[in-house]
């Protein structure tokens, strides 16, 4: 049996009146999946990676207003892949960036402040629609949220030729997408670019914003290497 909590009621309440937008940024070459063309494009289980990233925020309720980064070199590529697929949600293009921060940067232009706003790689394409409305919901909460999980590995840092083990339960594996009120993460991207970027989460918290963890899934992995399509076609089964 489930109780009334008003607290969450009026959380639930907000986070689904509130406008949604999803950032997906697929503006990356896919160097190290060494691939023709970048792995965004490449086949699982006989669709484009992109469209089943896109599909999956579509499908997420309410459905986000949908910004699709892409290389520039790659727009007519993409709308010919398109109607090849007949893929017709509806969304946003925007150019890609040098780096996965500009790609970022370049559609938060589009993003008003008083939304919520979710920035996911293009290249996880098994994420649920529970974990993404969630991240909304917790977003509503606390400003700043990444998915991640724990590692199911131990742990050891090596510095200065020395190893020492490390605590796993303390150790977060993170993920995509990260959520955010729009007005926080536009005033941190306004901040310079750092090499140390490495997600929003990083940019967020440079500019002094605390970031709150909401649970991932091992299923949500970013496809990286080449053996990782294999691995993913396995898991959609
Ligand atoms: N200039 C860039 C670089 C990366 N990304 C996106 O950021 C996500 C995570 O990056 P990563 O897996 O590193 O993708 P690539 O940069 O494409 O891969 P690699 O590092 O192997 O070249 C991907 O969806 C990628 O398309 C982006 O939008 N713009
Ligand atoms: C954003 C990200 O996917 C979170 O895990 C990750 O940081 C991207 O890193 P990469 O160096 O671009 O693979």
């Amino acid at each position: 049996m489930s109780t009334y909590d008003p607290a969450t009621f009026n959380l639930q309440r907000s986070a689904n009146t509130q406008k949604r937008f999803a950032i997906i940024v697929a503006g990356g070459s896919g160097s190290r999946m060494r691939s023709a063309v970048p792995k965004q494009f490449l086949l699982l289980n006989g669709l484009p990676v992109l469209m089943h990233t896109m599909q999956a925020f579509h499908n997420s309720h309410p459905k986000p207003q949908i910004i699709l980064a892409l290389p520039q070199n790659y727009h007519e590529y993409w709308i010919q892949l398109c109607a090849d697929y007949k893929f017709a949600l509806p969304y946003q293009l925007v150019s890609g960036g040098h780096t996965r921060f500009h790609s970022v940067k370049n559609a938060l232009e589009l993003i008003p402040n008083d939304a919520l706003v979710a920035i996911h790689d293009a290249v996880r394409p098994l994420i649920s629609s529970a974990i993404i409305e969630d991240a909304y919901l917790q977003a509503t909460k606390h400003g700043a949220v990444v998915v991640a999980v724990k590692s199911r590995d131990s742990i050891r840092q090596l510095k200065s030729g020395e190893t020492k083990s490390l605590l796993r339960d303390e150790i977060y594996l993170v993920q995509t997408p990260q959520t955010f009120k729009a007005s926080l993460l536009k005033e941190a991207y306004e901040h310079p670019y750092q090499e140390s970027f490495t997600d929003d989460a990083s940019v967020a918290e440079q500019a002094g914003y605390a970031i709150h963890i909401a649970e991932g899934s091992y299923q949500n992995f970013k496809i990286t290497f080449p053996e990782d399509i294999a691995i993913a076609e396995l898991l959609m089964k």
